[in-house]
């Protein structure tokens, strides 16, 4: 999997998660915690997805805990609950540690009655969808989960910033090396990619971002300020407008915030800025939801695993596009980054290198000195 950066030093993967655990610590992440957050953040550099891991670490997570707009201390609250259900309350905690217990809690209840979902409100970012799932599989489930994010996709038709980049993201195992994991976004792009292309230097895609006239824009520095001021929107997975079907994605996107409010009295659209970004800053206060389907009450694991690897293997072998060699199922790529990363570790530019620098230096966590010093 390609990288957006050019200038890139590749850093180990163990230290750098060690490293992120030590900043989490070192800003009041209790240490239990901190790997987890870690672990999900480095799973996601695992993985190639560049704008989800360790290049958030500073930007979203630590800032916001030093702006005091994210606990480091997670009060994981149940709120309500039933055999099969439950409702948690983040209290501004860590996303990651919030959306980390909610999943096992599904599991545990997908285990013992079949299926399980929590929905949570007043959390914070949780980073890849897909690490949660991820989850499930390893249990040998199906594993969902979705959450909100700050007011980022215009409807279709409009032009103003509304709904989060919502991923809708689902795991299933199968009888392959890697699972069958759907982990993307409600619109064309995501933020962390347009920070990417920011971080490298580069203008973005057409048709990723309309500014307040409803057309494409490329210019990434004035668009990552524009998004934080209402002036520039992400576009509907499916595109601007009705012709190449963007109001599928707008579709799902509001699918996805009401799932991640109406479920559990929490905030949504608008109600999710604050962070910074418009003037006050308040708690974020996200929700997600998180399913797990246990198999086996349905048919056997083994069944269901040959099952979907036999429709994973027919896609593949699927006849190709002129010029195309190979067809993909949803989590072969990143299956694939992980091989090429697994010796490598992370591809890290320079602006990122700086951050950690920096982080380091601030945190006095002189016992790291980083490969390119
Ligand atoms: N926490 C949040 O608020 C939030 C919001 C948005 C996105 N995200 C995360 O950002 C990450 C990246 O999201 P994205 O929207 O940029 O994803 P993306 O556009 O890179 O799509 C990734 C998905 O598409 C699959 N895929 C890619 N190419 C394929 C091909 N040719 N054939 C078949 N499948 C293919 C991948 O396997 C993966 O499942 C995800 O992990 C997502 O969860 C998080
Ligand atoms: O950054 C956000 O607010 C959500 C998500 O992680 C994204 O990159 O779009």
């Amino acid at each position: 999997m390609s990288s957006v950066y050019e200038d890139v030093v590749w850093v180990d993967f163990d230290l750098l998660e060690h490293f992120m655990v030590d900043v989490f610590k070192g800003v009041g992440v209790p240490e239990e915690d901190a790997k987890i957050c870690a672990n999900v953040l480095i799973t996601s550099d695992k993985r190639g997805i560049d704008s989800h891991g360790i290049g958030r670490l500073k930007p979203i997570y630590i800032d916001r805990i030093r702006e005091g707009i994210q606990k480091p201390v997670t009060e994981f609250e149940i709120v309500k609950e039933s055999p099969t259900t439950a409702v948690v309350d983040g209290h501004d905690g860590m996303g990651h540690v919030i959306a980390y217990r909610s999943m096992k809690i599904a599991i545990e209840k997908a285990r013992k009655f079949g299926m399980g979902m929590v929905a949570v409100r007043n959390s914070t970012h949780y980073g890849i969808a897909g690490y949660y799932p991820l989850m499930a599989i390893e249990e040998g489930m199906i594993g969902i989960t979705g959450t909100n994010a700050r007011p980022s996709i215009a409807p279709t038709f409009g032009v103003e910033n509304m709904l989060g980049t919502n991923p809708l993201t689902f795991g299933m195992p199968t009888d392959e090396e890697f699972p069958f994991l759907l982990d993307c976004a409600t619109s064309v792009a995501q933020r962390g990619k347009i920070e990417v292309y920011g971080r490298a230097g580069k203008e973005i895609p057409e048709g990723w971002v309309i500014g307040s006239d409803g057309k494409t824009r490329t210019d990434t520095q004035q668009i990552l300020i524009d998004l934080n001021t209402g002036g520039a929107a992400l576009v509907p997975l499916g595109g601007i407008g009705e012709e190449t079907a963007g109001y599928k994605g707008y579709g799902y996107a509001t699918v996805v915030e009401i799932l991640s409010a109406a479920l559990q009295g929490g905030s949504f659209l608008k109600m999710l800025t604050g962070i910074g970004d418009r003037g006050e800053k308040k708690p974020i206060r996200i929700g997600h939801f998180f399913i797990a389907i246990n198999i086996e009450v349905f048919t056997s694991l083994e069944e269901f695993k040959k099952t979907t690897g036999d429709i994973l293997r027919e896609l593949r072998a699927s006849r190709k596009a002129f010029g195309q060699e190979r067809i993909y199922t949803a989590g072969e790529k990143e299956y694939l980054a992980w091989l090429e990363r697994k010796d490598r570790g992370a591809p890290l530019n320079d602006v990122l290198r700086k951050q950690l620098v920096q982080l380091r230096n601030e945190l006095k966590l002189d016992n790291y000195k980083f490969v390119w010093e």
